[in-house]
């Protein structure tokens, strides 16, 4: 069966509006910013600039080109297996949050490193915090609790001289999200966490050999967009994992004005909606977020 290459260079209209990567990939800024690119770039049946995004590496280089021409980032990397993230999906993530601190702010995102966000679970690839400082000049702590995904979140943080935005902390128990991260006094403005979603490893697999059954590919050709297992999934899946962060939430009420979380299965919203009401929460929200087929949520609420 021949390969269907998904085409990343169409408009995406369906992203924030402050989001940098609605347009179509400017391949020529690209390779300018990164000359690395250019052997991963092919011609899609338009004839239009690609690169064949069931590649890891051709993925992982046109991710160093986005962050170098997009946010300055000069040196980004990940160790073999890891996530590599969809950058514009993940930055509206951060934009959506903006508007929540701007609600609080008289409709103007609050900008600059007094702004403290805490990222739990940072990955290896240290997305969120790269993005919300460059975007927004915020301040970041990221937790994580893999020991591999730790050390190459502080050498991105080290090699992009980033030491003074970016705080990565290791977080030595993974049943716990807040307990060891938050020192005693300190005070963030917001919380935001892309769990592991998946209940077991098996499920993992299934579901990323149907995708790239649907691409066409007979066999997953490298994790691409996939990660290490254990980044993926903990005992529970979403659901539970959901429930640490609320129930935690609870207890560090006051050290965060808001909390939030990416909730990628739908389901899971009501049984979140239930817990934060039996807590006590005294804001709930649920952003939409679409990218192409994709849809997927952020919920935030507060005490
Ligand atoms: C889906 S990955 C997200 C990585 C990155 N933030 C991103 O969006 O690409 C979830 C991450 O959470 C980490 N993790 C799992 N349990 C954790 C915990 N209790 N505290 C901190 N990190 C945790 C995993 O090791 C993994 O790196």
């Amino acid at each position: 069966m021949a390969n269907k290459i998904p085409s990343n260079s169409t408009e995406k209209t369906n992203l924030h509006p402050r989001n940098l990567h609605r347009g179509r990939y400017d391949f020529k800024a690209l390779i300018k910013a990164l000359p690395a690119l250019r052997e991963f770039v092919t011609e899609n049946e338009q004839g239009e600039p690609t690169v064949n995004f069931t590649n890891p590496e051709a993925v992982k280089t046109i991710n160093q080109a986005l962050l170098k021409q997009s946010y300055g980032i000069a040196s980004w990397d990940i160790p073999e297996g890891f996530l590599c993230p969809p950058i514009p999906g993940r930055a509206d993530y951060i934009h959506y949050i903006a508007d929540v601190l701007a609600e609080d702010n008289n409709g103007k995102v609050p900008t600059g490193n007094s702004i403290k966000v805490l990222d739990v679970g940072v990955g290896a690839n240290c997305i969120y915090p790269l993005i919300g400082h460059k975007a927004y000049g915020w301040s970041f702590v990221g937790s994580e609790a893999d020991y591999i995904a730790v050390a190459s979140a502080q050498k991105i943080v080290k090699d992009n001289g980033l030491a003074g935005a970016i705080d990565i902390r290791k977080q030595t128990s993974y049943a716990h999200i807040f307990e060891g991260i938050i020192k005693s006094g300190e005070k963030f403005d917001i919380t935001m966490c892309n769990p592991p979603f998946h209940s077991s490893s098996k499920e993992v697999l299934q579901k990323s050999q149907r995708k790239w059954e649907k691409l066409g590919q007979d066999t997953n050709p490298g994790l691409n967009f996939g990660g290490r297992n254990n980044e993926l999934w903990c005992e529970g899946g979403e659901p539970r994992f959901l429930n640490k962060i609320m129930s935690e939430s609870k207890q560090f009420a006051k050290s965060c004005k808001w909390f939030s979380s990416l909730i990628s299965q739908k389901t899971t919203l009501p049984g979140c909606y239930k817990s934060l009401d039996y807590l006590g929460a005294t804001d709930v929200k649920t952003i939409t977020m679409s990218q192409g087929q994709k849809t997927s949520r952020i919920l935030v609420w507060r005490f």
